[in-house]
């Protein structure tokens, strides 16, 4: 038998010695900030050690919603780390509009601080400072701005196609299709082709590696924000995922160096200018220019990318199948739809992005979907200066969470606010026909309080992108083909999944049966 030694006691000392320590932390009285005299928002009922974590359910934006009882504007202590949850349109408006410049900040997130390459390099994450601005310049005028969508809808159009080929092989068999699996391949394939040439579902091995690399950081992200309410833990923790913490960067190093090499090689022949230039040409033109008013990193340039892969397609995804949902739930909507655009397109021609501009009830049945059902239901803003909102005082540097989900629900500023009506977005008002100014206060009411892709100067700069991939793809599945759902009764399931993004539980799966063939005219 092995002879006990005075070393093996070391642990169990160490462990008396840090456990005081430890209590004293976890049992201290729930602290609000005391610096002066703030007057804090009121706090809802707290429990010692997790403060309010208990309250946050697995799903982020119902955890939010039980809150709005004790206020439109809370102190939260989720363990050791204290937000400020807004969740009232009128002072969602004071942040984006009134006090916009000085909420123009975000929190330092474990995505960005240790998954990536630091949130200093992330355009998401970054501070509002010289780099936000230049490539929030640069998104809206070119990567992201009207022209660039605009050159990029053969690729959009091109697996528009492959998507409909697809539906239309499965409604010939009769099959059962797995419509959030195929949008998310729709929405990838379009992403990933529009922001550097490659197409991530299918046989390309290295956009397949991207995808999964961009899957694990996900899944890591959301382990490493529990690390972080629990601060004094925090890097032991971040000790625990080391090796994963050092492989995930790596390969993103290794797998956008490898295309950014390519893309470099390529301009050598023919130049950044092509008319197939993708946004990763547009964004190394800039990176060699001696002309540039910002000097751009490399690291910079590969976080951006991964920004707008992250940002951008499963939230349109979800949001494309939540519009989905809602239409084959409720078929005198789908009806609606499809006579639109049949009156606008005619019945010989598939239904073209430049027809959307047409298609008001369209346009008004995406976004009430997006008001009940937004992919980003909760989001952050981190005032550069202390500042009082709603009467209360908001400290520098503390997270602010907008509830969205709760905001665009809010009675006062929406009439029945959790039923689907899309024609709130379309209605005048009757016999007030002519009253131009009423009609502009409604329009600015509903714009200001309509807010799924944020407000302000930091808000999505994806929206146009999502809104082409989003309409395109809808009207053309309303056009082509009537959808019965697998789901009990012929309906979806709308319950949603656990996470921080808001996307339905269980996958869309129904059996296409179609009703117009655009390849056979
Ligand atoms: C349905 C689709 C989408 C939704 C609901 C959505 C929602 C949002 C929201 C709520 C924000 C925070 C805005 C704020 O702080 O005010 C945001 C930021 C952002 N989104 Fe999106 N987004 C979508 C699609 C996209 C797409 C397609 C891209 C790009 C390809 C994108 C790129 C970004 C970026 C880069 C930011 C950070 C902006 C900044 O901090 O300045 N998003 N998005």
């Amino acid at each position: 038998m092995a002879t006990i030694t005075f070393l093996h006691y070391i642990p169990i000392l160490f462990l008396l010695w840090l456990l005081p320590i430890v209590l004293h932390y976890l049992f201290r009285k729930p602290s609000k900030p005391t610096t002066g005299r703030l007057n804090l928002p009121p706090s809802p009922p707290e429990l010692p050690i997790i403060g309010s974590l208990h309250r946050l359910s697995t799903v982020a934006y119902i955890g939010f919603k039980n809150l709005k009882k004790y206020g439109s504007i809370l102190y939260v202590r989720l363990a050791t780390y204290p937000v400020i949850v807004v969740n009232s349109a009128s002072l969602a408006v004071e942040v984006f509009k009134t006090q916009d410049l000085n909420f123009s900040w975000r929190t330092r997130s474990p995505f960005g601080d240790v998954v990536l390459f630091g949130s200093e390099s992330s355009f998401f994450n970054s501070p509002y400072g010289d780099y936000w601005k230049f490539m929030k310049k640069l998104s809206v005028t070119e990567l992201l701005g009207a022209a660039q969508i605009k050159r990029s809808y053969k690729v959009r159009r091109e697996e528009l196609d492959r998507f409909l080929h697809k539906m239309l092989e499965k409604s010939e068999k009769g099959e059962v299709v797995d419509l959030s699996g195929e949008i998310l391949t729709l929405t990838n394939n379009s992403t990933c082709r529009m922001l550097m040439s490659t197409r991530v579902s299918g046989e390309d091995n290295e956009a397949e590696r991207c995808r999964v690399l961009v899957n694990d950081s996900f899944q890591l992200a959301s382990k490493l924000a529990i690390a972080y309410v629990f601060g004094p833990f925090k890097n032991c923790i971040i000790w625990f995922f080391r090796k994963q913490l050092e492989e995930i960067p790596r390969g993103y190093d290794e797998l956008f160096e490898k295309l950014l090499r390519e893309h470099e090689e390529r301009a050598k022949v023919h130049g950044y200018d092509r008319e197939d230039k993708d946004l990763m040409d547009i964004l190394l033109k800039v990176y060699h220019s001696e002309d540039a008013e910002f000097k751009i990193t490399r690291t910079q340039m590969k976080t951006y990318f991964l920004d707008l892969f992250t940002g951008g397609t499963g939230t349109t995804t979800d949001g494309i199948l939540w519009v989905m949902a809602n239409l084959i739930n409720r078929p005198s909507v789908f009806n609606k739809v499809r006579e639109e655009i049949e009156s606008v397109v005619g019945k010989n021609r598939l239904v073209e992005e430049s027809d959307v501009p047409n298609l008001h009830y369209l346009q008004a049945v995406v976004k009430e979907t997006f008001r009940l059902y937004p992919p980003v239901p909760v989001f952050d803003r981190v005032p550069h200066q202390s500042c009082k909102l709603g009467g209360y005082d908001v400290p520098k540097g503390m997270t602010v969470v907008l509830d969205v989900h709760t905001i665009m629900r809010d009675p006062e500023a929406w009439d029945n606010p959790d039923e689907f009506i899309p024609e709130r977005f379309m209605d005048i008002p009757p016999n007030k026909e002519h009253d131009n100014n009423l009609k502009q206060t409604i329009a600015q009411n509903l714009n200001q309080n309509f807010i799924p892709f944020g407000g302000g100067r930091r808000m999505c700069p994806g929206q146009n992108l999502t809104s082409s991939l989003t309409h395109s793809s809808v009207a053309a599945m309303v056009q082509c083909f009537d959808w019965k759902s697998c789901g009990g009764g012929g309906k979806v399931d709308m319950q949603p999944r656990t996470g921080i993004t808001l996307g339905l539980a269980q996958p869309l799966t129904c059996v296409p049966t179609l009703h117009f063939n655009p390849f056979d005219v």
